[in-house]
């Protein structure tokens, strides 16, 4: 069981910016169901996606996996024991919680969990990518760059899932989702100063794009199709195929 996230819950001195370490490990699975709407939902929709697209005898990437809830959907999904999922996270905390954690299920799909920048990866036979509110973390700068090495490590008819808190087209709509994003977090037991808090913490740590932001990138990598497959408030989940 998770312990509750209680990280913002006492004013701060000073807010230091937001990262994956330990205090955070330890609370994840709480705080990113009562910060995330859908994130279940999508964590199930990864699992069968994953069906619909993993090929035989190919790789599964699961980027800036934290604790593997998505690897774990697919594991169960898929269960096919010619493939292989590689789970990576670049915080040491992260990952050896997430190797405990996956440690303590019996699916045949093998799981290689690596702790590495995902900027580093050299992506082969890869049918099914998932990034999973991870892209969001990454240097604007560095975005494009990774989805092109995902479509290059891509089979054709592989997929990639990208989820992503979004910014909404005028700043008018911004304004009002992000209002209604943190009355969601009020009705799951923050506190008004707990939301401001952890708002301070991400500035700049987490810096969202727009929809059609995403679209060009996919675009730019050479994704001849992609959607939207949900959406709920400001946090939508991609599908772009090869
Ligand atoms: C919001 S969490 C992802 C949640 C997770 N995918 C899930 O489905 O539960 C973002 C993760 O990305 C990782 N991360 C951020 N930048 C990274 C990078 N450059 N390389 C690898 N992992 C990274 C963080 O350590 C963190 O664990
Ligand atoms: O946007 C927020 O307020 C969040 O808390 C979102 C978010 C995310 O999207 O990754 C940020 C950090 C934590 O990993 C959990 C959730």
């Amino acid at each position: 069981m998770s312990k509750k996230d209680n990280i913002y819950a006492d004013q701060l001195e000073q807010v230091e910016s937001f990262n994956f370490d330990q205090k955070v490990v330890e609370v994840f699975p709480d705080m990113i169901k009562r910060s995330v709407p859908g994130y279940t939902a999508i964590i199930d929709g990864i699992g069968q996606l994953a069906k619909k697209y993993t090929q035989a005898n190919s790789s599964v990437y699961d980027l800036g996996c934290s604790l593997g809830a998505a690897t774990l959907s697919i594991r169960e999904a898929v269960n096919d024991e010619s493939c292989q999922i590689i789970a990576v996270d670049n915080s040491t905390a992260m990952i050896e919680r997430c190797k405990l954690i996956q440690s303590g299920y019996n699916f045949s799909m093998p799981v290689e969990m690596v702790e590495a920048d995902i900027n580093d990866l050299d992506f082969k036979n890869a049918s099914f990518v998932v990034l999973n509110f991870t892209l969001q973390f990454l240097p604007r700068e560095q975005r494009q760059t990774l989805l092109n090495n995902i479509y290059q490590g891509l089979n054709p008819g592989g997929a990639l899932v990208l989820s992503e808190k979004l910014t909404m087209s005028s700043e008018e709509l911004d304004a009002s989702i992000i209002n209604i994003h943190h009355d969601f977090k009020k009705q799951n037991g923050y506190s008004d100063m707990e939301i401001a808090q952890k708002r301070a913490a991400l500035e700049n740590v987490l810096i969202p794009d727009t929809r059609e932001q995403h679209y060009q990138r996919f675009e730019n990598a050479g994704f001849k199709q992609f959607d939207t497959w949900f959406q709920h408030y400001n946090f939508a989940s991609f599908i772009a195929v090869k």
